[in-house]
């Protein structure tokens, strides 16, 4: 389905079903939502249509459609000034959009703050995540929401209930880490992103917004940061991923928004694109093998070549001739 044909359906449009709910979303809310979706009258959980933001002359964004489902994986690909952050600042009450509709669960919203898309259920995990180093894990995981026992004077930290409670939740995501004591910034980037994931899911988050979690990540790592998202998938919420890696997109996505120079130049249910197709589509395969042989034309220096051809091969999985 192209933009156009989602915007004509709606965005209801790309996707309907579910994957296994796990205890966090109340039940009867999920059930609800799945015969919303089976009936045909989707209420979804967040919906955006024809949403635009411009800063001063500038347009960073203008006409994206695109939903965001409990037990769904959306993910938004997009390279350098795509539009990304913009859209996730929307979407996580950082700035306003100036165009278009923001619904969440069917109600027309526009978030003044973080606070008010968390106290919508919206949790977002930066990149560079504001974790304090030298706290021990435990003690990050409750930051700024510590469990106290006593009163009054008496009052203090439930050290033992919040490392149960870390210990327990980071093992319900399926993370093994020796020690909840260990300091924060001993962990992996993977790691970390995990704790963050297991944190909002904790916190009663309903979507989920993952900004380029994969980006400083090798191989390895990146595999086990997706494997976590499809964990919160398993557990009801609505996962919404941001990435440039349509590698690392497609094997957990359930449908695709891509943005180009703050448009919406696709949105695609997974089973009307492949991979190749989305990697072909995306970060303009075809305008860097045109680099690559102008480069080569003008007699260019050969590991610059060299190098753009090879990101070509990753990007297309394709190599230029
Ligand atoms: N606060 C701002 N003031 C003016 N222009 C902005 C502002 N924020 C973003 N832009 C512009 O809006 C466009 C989209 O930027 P945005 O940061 O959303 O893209 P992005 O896809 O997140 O890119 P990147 O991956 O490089 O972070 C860009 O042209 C950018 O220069």
């Amino acid at each position: 389905m192209t933009s156009n044909e989602t915007a004509k359906h709606g965005p209801g449009g790309a996707g309907t079903g579910a994957h296994g709910a796990g205890p966090d979303i109340d039940q009867e809310t999920l059930l609800q939502h799945e015969k919303d979706t089976l009936t045909h009258t989707p209420v979804h959980l967040m919906e955006l249509e024809a949403v635009g933001k411009h800063y001063g002359n500038i347009i960073a964004l203008t006409e994206v459609t695109m939903a965001v489902d409990m037990g769904r994986v959306t993910c938004v690909l997009g390279d350098n000034g795509a539009g990304k952050s913009t859209l996730i600042k929307i979407i996580a009450g950082l700035h306003q959009h100036d165009e278009g509709t923001f619904k969440i669960m069917g109600e027309e919203r526009r978030l003044g703050s973080p606070r008010e898309a968390l106290d919508a259920g919206i949790a977002a995990v930066y990149q560079d995540l504001a974790v304090v180093g030298l706290m021990p894990i435990w003690r990050n995981f409750f930051l700024g929401s510590e469990i106290t026992i006593g009163r009054g004077p008496f009052r203090r930290l439930d050290v033992k209930r919040m490392k149960e409670v870390t210990k327990s939740e980071l093992a319900q995501m399926g993370i093994d880490l020796r020690d909840v004591e260990q300091p924060v910034g001993q962990l992996s980037g993977g790691e970390r992103q995990c704790v963050a994931i297991a944190r909002a899911v904790h916190f009663g988050a309903k979507a989920l917004i993952l900004d380029e979690p994969t980006a400083a990540l090798g191989v390895k790592q990146s595999g086990v940061v997706l494997r976590y998202i499809l964990q919160a998938r398993d557990r009801g919420l609505g996962v919404i991923f941001i990435t440039h890696n349509p590698h690392h997109a497609y094997p957990v996505g359930d449908r695709f928004l891509l943005l180009k120079r703050g448009k919406s130049i696709g949105y695609y249910d997974k089973k009307d694109i492949t991979l190749e197709e989305l990697t072909a589509q995306m970060a303009g395969g075809a305008e860097l093998a045109e680099l690559a042989h102008e480069l080569e034309a003008m007699g260019g220096h050969g590991e610059l070549v060299d190098q753009v051809q090879a990101e070509v091969a990753e990007t297309t999985g394709q190599t230029p001739r």
